[in-house]
């Protein structure tokens, strides 16, 4: 199971790359080998590699792909396979007075940049000093490794790509990787980056048809698209994660549209909307009972806002399968309607006004395990200084774990921060709001336990795109939850977004549209069949921000939360006699 926790994960896999250390007198070219190393005909120019100086080689990086394979030399020089992961080709004069090369591969950089193995290249006694630092920076490789960079042919797209649309009848089309901080207006040159997918495209796009290449690209890249002719030329900025950028040309002039991830998927989900209202899908749950698919509309008519190139099919389907998880998850998020309440129930709470008491009227949207929601939970003034206390400085992008750790992962893309209340300051707008939140559990869930060494409350901040796909907050489908695991969450909203970013239970298709001060109480214990999954929808418009709490049994002023989970390090008040500690104190 994974659960969600909001800590900062640092450190990532290492990237594919190739780094060329030349120590030869004299300049090196650089060859990409397109169909791998055996292929003589089919080469592309990469530049050259000046030649090194005064003992120091001159260095020239290349991110790269597994199986790529690339030939480096100057007269009839010699060639070399990069196999992916970090590599480091050292080129010097062999023992024969010819060009010698060397490959390095993790395994053997690993002992040179532990500093065991002094700082040269084992064979040809390269110097290795100019590439240990980014060595130790990225060093030792963590995780399962880096993405491919070319995922085609249905496979799923790596996180950080660039999908390039090439329209039909293209032409020469270069993509040019700039060096950093060069400007993104009227810059040239770079170097020419993964043409092997773009060749692929142009070649298919010289027909009737347009065509796409996927090329791989990190956070903050500039890339320059190029047509061939001079003056025709775009420069854009990449910024992390998946993109897409089309081609086009308006009045003799080439332009490049840049849509990242979060302007992709709302793009896909309003061209869906569009196709499934002209073709007049119900709007209710039997909306899904009609299973319907709008892949071939969403063929006709994805056309993207600026340069209006369409988007062809099969990558329509690939984005919208990799951004909206799938075609079922959209409906229900953003086009189906909100479920109808089965019953409501009046709960007491204290008043915040005065302490007497207070009615809360909560809809039961279900019965077993329950879900209730309550439209004015709290007042825009409550909020508002839960907002402030939230702020937006310390809003980090959110994790989950469940193995002893946690990391950042698609899956839940919003900010986040973690508040604690001080049980002991009554004026406190957050202490007032947790008290309630248990005061209303232990009401309407049978809740056996206090705001006392419960986890703090989540604030959770979506902008548009963001989103917390479908998951379990705590044990799913148990029926019976282990003392001291979460039982229970709810969801406090204080800004609702115009469109979009609903609270969705896909299992029995149950929505929440939340309006401001609204809030969603659901228990899972017991939940054998999992209907506690749920899901945040991907905001389309406008903001959301969230105040989650979970809850447990069994925890209580001397035994805190967190001795039931192994979540590693957490960032919490440092010396925590109690629950509520005070804010100076953290
Ligand atoms: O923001 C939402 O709608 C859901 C948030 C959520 O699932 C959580 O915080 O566990
Ligand atoms: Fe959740």
């Amino acid at each position: 199971a994974c659960f969600l926790v909001a800590r900062h994960a640092a450190g990532g896999p290492a990237p594919d790359r190739l780094v060329v250390l030349n120590a030869a007198a004299e300049e090196l070219g650089l060859e990409w080998l397109r169909a791998g190393p055996g292929d003589e005909g089919d080469a592309v120019d990469l530049g050259n590699i000046p030649a090194g100086s005064a003992g120091e080689p001159s260095a020239h990086t290349l991110d790269t792909a597994a199986g790529h394979a690339f030939r480096v030399g100057g007269s009839g020089g010699p060639m070399a396979v990069h196999l992916g992961d970090l590599n480091v080709l050292a080129v010097g004069r062999g023992a024969s007075g010819g060009l010698d090369v060397e490959l390095l591969g993790p395994q053997q950089l690993e002992p040179v940049a532990a500093g065991t193995r002094g700082a040269r290249s084992p064979r040809l006694g390269v110097s290795l000093a100019s590439v240990l630092d980014k060595l130790s920076e990225r060093w030792p490789p963590q995780g399962a490794g880096p993405p491919p960079a070319v995922a085609r042919g249905g496979g799923a797209l790596p996180d950080e790509a660039l999908v390039v649309v090439v329209p039909a009848g293209a032409g020469r089309l270069e993509l040019r990787r700039l060096p950093p901080g060069l400007p993104s207006e009227g810059a040239s040159g770079g170097e020419l980056w993964d043409s092997s997918s773009l060749v692929a495209a142009l070649e298919a796009a010289a027909g009737e048809a347009a065509a796409t290449a996927v090329v791989s690209a990190r956070k903050g890249e500039v890339f320059y698209l190029a047509s061939g002719a001079s003056s025709a030329s775009q420069t854009f900025l990449y910024p992390g994660e998946l993109a897409l950028v089309a081609a086009a040309w308006a009045g003799g002039r080439l332009e490049a549209e840049l849509l990242g991830e979060d302007d992709l998927k709302i793009f896909l989900s309003d061209v869906a909307a569009r196709c499934a209202e002209d073709e007049g899908v119900p709007r209710g749950p039997e909306a899904q009972a009609a299973a319907w698919q709008g892949y071939e509309c969403l063929r006709d008519r994805a056309r993207l806002p600026r340069t209006g190139v369409l988007l062809p099919e099969h990558e329509g389907r690939a984005l919208l399968g990799k951004l909206w998880s799938s075609w079922d998850h959209w409906l229900l998020c953003s086009y189906q309607r909100a479920s109808e309440p089965l019953r409501s129930i009046d709960i007491n709470v204290t008043s915040f006004e005065g302490g007497g008491p207070e009615v809360l009227r909560a809809q039961v949207l279900r019965e077993d395990p329950l879900v209730l929601a309550v439209r004015d939970f709290v007042g825009a003034g409550v909020c508002g200084e839960l907002s402030a206390e939230a702020g937006t400085n310390q809003l980090e992008q959110a994790t989950v774990g469940g193995s002893g750790s946690t990391q950042l992962s698609r899956s839940r893309r919003t900010l986040t921060a973690n508040l604690w209340p001080d049980l002991e300051d009554p004026d406190s707008a957050l202490t007032r709001v947790a008290l309630r939140f248990f005061e209303f559990a232990r009401a309407a869930v049978g809740l056996a336990a206090g705001a006392e060494g419960q986890e703090p409350v989540n604030w959770l901040f979506y902008k548009p795109g963001y989103e917390y796909r479908p998951h379990c907050d705590g044990p799913c489908g148990t029926r019976h939850v282990k003392t001291g695991k979460r039982v229970a969450s709810s969801l406090l909203y204080c800004a609702a977004a115009d469109e979009g970013g609903g609270t969705v239970f896909p299992r029995d298709r149950l929505k929440f549209e939340p309006s401001p001060g609204s809030f969603l109480l659901f228990s899972y214990n017991p939940d054998p069949r999992s209907l506690s999954t749920h899901a945040a929808c991907p905001v389309l418009r406008g903001q959301k921000t969230t105040a989650t709490q979970w809850y447990r049994e069994g925890v209580s002023a001397e035994v805190n939360w967190d001795v039931h989970e192994n979540w590693g390090s957490f960032p919490r008040p440092k010396s925590r006699k109690r629950a509520g500690t005070t804010r100076k104190e953290l």
